[in-house]
C-alpha cells in the first residue's frame, strides 16, 4: 500500500482542489497560531465548500471550550492535537463522530503523528518509526527530494509536510505534485 499523504497548512479552496486532485489524501488546516492560522469561519466554509476532500483541522494546547466550538461548527474528517491537554480530548473528538490524530503515542487515537519538536518549521529530526497498532505518520521536515527516502525506509502509513511544499511561505502547487508523486511510487 503507498502512504497516505498530509499536505499541511492550506488557507485557500484553491490550493486544497488542486492539492486534491494531484492525490493528497487529507489537507490539514491549521487553527493553532502560526503564519498559516486560518479562523474558525474560514475553516468552515472551505470544509463545506469541498465535501469530497478530507479536511484534518490542526489544533494546539487547545481548551476544552474551544474544541468544543470547533467541534460544533466545523465539519472536518478528523482533528490533530498537539501539545498537552488536561482533558480528554480524543473521547470528545470520537464522541463527535471524528478520527483522532495524536502526536504522542496515544492508542486510543486513531494515527499517530511522528513529527518533529517545533511543528511546521521545516526542521528535520530524528525520523523514526514505533511499533504501533495504530497507522504510523511521518513529519517535519520533509520534501518532495526526501520523501522517497523516508517513505522506503520506515514504511510509514502515511506522511505529512507543509514548509516543504511552499515557496516563500506560500504553498507550492508543483512541489505538491512532485511530493505527492516521490511518496507514492516507493511503497
Ligand atoms: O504548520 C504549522 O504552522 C503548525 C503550527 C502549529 C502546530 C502544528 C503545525 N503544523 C503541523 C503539521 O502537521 C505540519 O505539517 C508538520 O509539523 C510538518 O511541518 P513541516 O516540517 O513544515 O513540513
Amino acid at each position: 500500500m503507498e502512504p497516505d499523504v498530509k499536505i499541511c497548512g492550506v488557507k485557500d479552496a484553491l490550493t486544497a482542489l488542486e492539492a486534491h486532485r494531484a492525490g493528497a489524501d487529507y489537507i490539514g488546516l491549521v487553527l493553532a497560531p502560526s503564519s498559516r492560522q486560518i479562523s474558525l469561519e474560514q475553516a468552515r466554509h472551505l470544509v463545506m465548500t469541498l465535501p469530497a476532500i478530507r479536511f484534518v483541522a490542526v489544533v494546539r494546547g487547545m481548551t476544552r471550550e474551544a474544541l468544543q466550538e470547533l467541534l460544533q461548527k466545523v465539519p472536518v474528517f478528523a482533528v490533530q492535537y498537539h501539545g498537552e491537554a488536561d482533558f480528554d480530548w480524543v473521547s470528545m473528538v470520537h464522541e463527535a463522530g471524528r478520527k483522532a490524530v495524536a502526536t504522542t503515542l496515544d492508542e486510543r487515537a486513531d494515527i499517530i503523528l511522528m513529527d518533529g519538536p517545533e511543528p511546521g518549521q521545516g526542521r528535520t529530526w530524528d525520523w523514526h518509526r514505533p511499533a504501533s497498532d495504530k497507522p504510523v505518520w511521518i513529519a517535519g521536515g520533509l520534501t518532495p527530494e526526501n520523501v522517497g527516502t523516508v517513505v522506503r525506509t520506515l514504511r510509514p502509513d502515511g506522511v505529512d509536510v507543509s514548509s516543504g511544499v511552499e515557496t516563500d511561505g506560500v504553498k507550492d502547487i508543483e512541489k505538491i505534485r512532485q511530493f505527492i508523486k516521490e511518496a507514492k511510487q516507493w511503497r
